[in-house]
């Protein structure tokens, strides 16, 4: 992985502590992000906040949770569609996730951590947490760069921010018996509004603009920032849904960890974004129904799920 100059997937720096709203740098980082979001969809971050014992934490803490008999990890954790645990799917055998809702709030991760383990454990907890805080962060500069690219309202930013439901997923991989497929995850992309994902070991790949697959690098500073089908109702198509998948080629288990974000408040298309070249494309969306109506068989007998959900 080399600079944005040479990788063709736009790396964008934010480990600079002079990346601060206002100046020259903030300012083509913001273009840069919305550059590389109406292209493919994403961009990698380079993000340096979370320490080696963060980074280590959490992934041993998801290596322990993913170890843990299949009838307790896949406990209800929340009344909420689709953030509970997946796995053992006949099409994507290799692959488990788990979810835990809210992660900015250390009581939520206790929750979650007592659901697990009844008896308590800390570690587990705290390092959800802190690696929890660190992606929003990162979240948080992306959608303040990705408001001003656009020239958009502060006070429409707050409000977005304030209306948004965080959840970190933690994925595992087990490595393919012999004669099994090496796929993890088909090509997809995803329900949320973003999608930032971080991979202990390598395997995932991002649809380009050209059609091309980049291989993604396996990074403690490296993050995968994608847009999700909640961006592309926002910005009224102006940005896609990154198409991403994942396969097994180590000899090791993969662990991956995500912060997906999704509005729990109406979303509707920025009036901003929409003009002649980019007439109205959406009615306005209630995430949450979306999530409920994606596995309906309307959906999946649909060309597009977001379209077939809230287009016009
Ligand atoms: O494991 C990864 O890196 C990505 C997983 C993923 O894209 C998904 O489950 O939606
Ligand atoms: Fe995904």
């Amino acid at each position: 992985m080399g600079s944005q100059a040479q990788s063709k997937l736009p790396v964008i720096d934010f480990t600079n502590e002079n990346l601060k709203p206002g100046t020259e740098s903030w300012v083509s980082a913001c273009q840069a992000v919305r550059n590389a979001l109406e292209d493919h969809g994403g961009f990698l971050a380079l993000y340096d906040k979370v320490g080696s014992d963060i980074y280590n934490s959490i992934y041993s803490s998801m290596e322990k949770l993913f170890d843990l008999p299949l009838h307790i990890k896949s406990r209800k954790t929340t009344e909420k569609p689709i953030f509970s645990y997946t796995g053992q799917l006949s099409r994507i055998p290799l692959f488990e996730s788990v979810a835990i809702f809210n992660p900015l709030s250390l009581e939520d991760c206790q929750k979650y951590t007592q659901i697990m383990w009844p008896e308590g454990n800390d570690y587990f907890c705290e390092s959800v947490n802190s690696y929890g805080k660190h992606l929003v962060e990162l979240d948080h500069v992306v959608k303040r760069m990705i408001f001003e690219s656009y020239g958009l309202e502060k006070k429409k930013l707050e409000s977005l921010l304030e209306s948004v439901d965080y959840v970190l997923r933690g994925y595992k991989y087990r490595t393919p018996k012999e004669g099994e497929s090496n796929l993890g995850v088909a090509p997809h992309s995803d329900t949320a509004f973003l999608t930032i994902l971080n991979q202990k070991v390598e395997g995932l790949g991002v649809k380009l603009k050209d059609g091309e697959w980049f291989e993604v690098d396996a990074s403690p500073s490296l993050y995968l920032v994608m847009g999700g089908d909640a961006l592309a109702v926002w910005s009224n198509d102006r940005i896609h849904a990154c198409e991403h998948r994942v396969f097994i080629n180590s000899k090791i288990d993969r662990y991956s960890t995500g912060l997906l974000s999704y509005a729990y408040k109406i979303l509707e298309p920025q009036q901003e974004l929409v003009d002649e070249e980019h007439p109205l494309s959406y009615k306005p969306f209630d995430h949450y129904g979306y999530l409920r109506f994606f596995l309906t068989e309307e959906a999946l007998k649909s060309n597009s799920r977001i379209k077939a959900y809230c287009g016009i």
